[in-house]
């Protein structure tokens, strides 16, 4: 018997189908009508329940001319992202469109847009542009990308362990790191200094001829400070998640044994710029199997990075970090007490016994990706944060002069601080640190006004839904552009310019409205958890470093390259370059 007439036989034939048929037509007829009848009566309930949204079709939202397929793609640089979503918002109002590529993206720029979309998430909105799933599949789940139970169990995890009461015990570990930052600015600032001597040496006229000497400029030479903040942001960051970690410049060690890869922030920019490109590709490349030299980078860096905080995990010994825990719970310690099943209920340490609950509803996998989220999520933020302030101090020697009024009077000379131990420092600092220095803590609301560095947030809709009177079918991707929503309806005169003093002197209604639309740290359930601590690690730097410094910009030719907001993975500015010069 060949293969077709084995099929045959064992396929039932046609005229046994149709007899069963003919048996059953009866039996048949009935379910059948049973189901429509059902269904027709779930439809009509479903239409009852849900009523027809209300609202502008979401094809009359205004917008620049765009190109098939192409949408605006070709108009704009991904790192000009920013400028190019802004200006279309200025320009055609609180809800407009562009186009990334076929995608449709609405860009919605009023207060009260921004706070239903981040009020109704995760159960109406989520993150857009499918990074769930592409951190997911690409080896790097953590809070930021996950949405629905897995993000709620991460929440309850990671959120107490930013309590503000938590985040205060971070004080002396912010002061080690100060101050290893005073001495990485005070090299910068003579490395500086000896580029800008070989630059612009004392003119001279040249005895042969009537022209005196030319000025040698060399921008491969120019050097920026955001590795060197990167570093203090990222020194606290592990102290916070791993228990009084020594950070040796990006190298990590843990009781003498290396546990983070040496160039552990290199591997984390390989994972962010892949990561980016992902997002925004056209054609995901990656998927259909064109992998090119960075896709394979990424791949060896996230198995890499992984393996190494697994090991952490694992390899972590309570008794030893006892002594030198400080009181203050790590990360890795409530990790450590879930994963190990111990008597949880006896966990004294503060801020322990709810997140290592919470911890236990999460598998192994989720837990290292958090830990690589919070490493990733918390110095970069800082960094930029940083390298922007010092740009607008240097950029206005008026504000920098109140800032170092307000330290010296309170801290004494720079000369004198330089001399203070970690201990007289901490004394001096009070509890509320931003009430003790209000001009401070204003240069830094004010940095954050004008770059935040996520002026937008990327949502899209789980269900239809209506946005400002448009009706946003499920799927819709809305870029929520808080800087320009806070800026519309900023209460105070000159609303694009740098004024730390719009903190201070307006009345409390102002005041009460520059907070409301005070979005650098998201909004709603989804909020920045590690707010507190960035906030706390910008003004001890300020007042415990930067002020200790005359910021000036480096001069530069005319054509030099001007300081730009770009848009990475998260927005900072470019080109900027400064000279730190010891104040004494
Ligand atoms: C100046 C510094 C920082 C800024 C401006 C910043 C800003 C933000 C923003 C805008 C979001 C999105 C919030 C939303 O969707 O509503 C976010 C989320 C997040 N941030 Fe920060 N952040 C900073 C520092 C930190 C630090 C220091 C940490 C941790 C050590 C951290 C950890 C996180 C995490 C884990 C998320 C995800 C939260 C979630 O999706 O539930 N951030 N941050």
């Amino acid at each position: 018997m060949n293969q077709l007439e084995q099929l045959r036989q064992w396929l039932p034939s046609t005229e046994k189908v149709v007899k069963a048929a003919e048996e059953n037509r009866q039996a048949v007829a009935v379910t059948a009508g049973v189901v429509s009848l059902v269904g027709a009566v779930h439809l009509y309930r479903k239409k009852r329940s849900a009523p027809k949204l209300q609202g502008k079709s979401i094809n009359s939202l205004p917008g620049p001319d765009s190109l098939p397929i192409f949408g605006h793609s070709l108009q704009f640089k991904m790192d000009e992202l920013n400028a190019f979503t802004e200006a279309i918002s200025w320009k055609y109002g609180e809800m407009a469109q562009m186009f990334i590529g076929p995608m449709r993206v609405v860009l919605a720029s009023s207060p009260q847009a921004v706070e239903k979309l981040f009020r109704e998430r995760p159960n109406n909105f989520k993150r857009s542009f499918n990074i769930e799933k592409e951190f997911q599949n690409s080896g790097v789940p953590g809070l930021f990308s996950m949405e629905g139970d897995d993000w709620r169990h991460s929440r309850a995890w990671l959120f107490p362990q930013f309590a503000p009461g938590k985040i205060n015990k971070t004080k002396q570990l912010i002061i080690k790191h100060a101050t290893s930052l005073r001495k990485s600015l005070d090299i910068f600032s003579k490395e500086v200094e000896e580029i800008n001597n070989k630059w612009y040496p004392s003119v001279e006229q040249d005895p042969n001829t009537r022209y005196t000497k030319t000025n040698f400029y060399d921008p491969a030479e120019l050097k920026n400070t955001i590795d060197i903040f990167s570093s203090f942001a990222f020194g606290v960051v592990i102290d916070f998640s791993f228990a009084h970690a020594t950070h040796y410049g990006g190298r990590i060690v843990i009781d003498k044994e290396e546990c983070l890869p040496e160039n552990i922030l290199e591997d984390i920019k390989v994972i962010f710029t892949v990561m980016r490109r992902r997002l925004f590709q056209i054609v995901p490349w990656h998927k259909i199997g064109f992998r090119d030299a960075d896709d394979r980078k990424f791949d060896e860096t996230v198995a890499k990075l992984n393996q190494s905080v697994q090991n952490i995990i694992e390899d972590y010994d309570p008794n030893a970090y006892k002594e030198k825990s400080d009181k203050m719970s790590t990360m890795l310690e409530s990790l450590w007490y879930s994963l190990n099943h111990q008597d949880i209920n006896k966990i004294e340490t503060s801020g322990l016994l709810s997140a290592s609950k919470a911890a236990s509803k999460m598998s192994i996998k989720d837990m290292v990706g958090n830990l690589l989220t919070v490493i990733s999520a918390g110095y970069d933020t800082t960094a930029n944060t940083m390298q922007t302030m010092v740009h607008l101090l240097a950029a206005n020697p008026d504000v920098q002069q109140k800032l170092h009024a307000e330290v010296d009077a309170i801290l004494g000379s720079p000369s004198a601080r330089r001399q203070m131990s970690s201990d007289e420092t901490s004394e001096a600092i009070e509890e509320n640190v931003f009430a003790q220095f209000p001009y401070t803590s204003a240069v830094i609301n004010e940095t954050q006004r004008l770059h935040p560095v996520a002026p937008f947030a990327g949502v899209e809709a789980i269900h239809d839904t209506v946005v400002d009177g448009y009706v946003l079918p499920k799927g819709t991707n809305i870029m929520v552009l808080t800087r320009v929503a806070a800026m519309r309806c900023c209460p105070t005169p000159d609303p694009f310019l740098f004024k730390p003093e719009r903190w201070i002197d307006s009345t409390p209604e102002q005041k009460k409205q520059m907070e409301r639309l005070d979005w650098t740290f998201g909004g709603g359930p989804r909020v920045c958890p590690g707010r507190h601590m960035a906030n706390l690690e910008l003004i001890y730097a300020a007042v415990l470093v930067i002020s200790l410094y005359d910021i000036t910009e480096v001069a530069r030719p005319p054509s030099a390259y001007p300081v730009m907001e770009g848009a990475r993975f998260t927005s900072m500015l470019e080109n900027v370059h400064v000279r730190f010069t010891p104040r004494t």
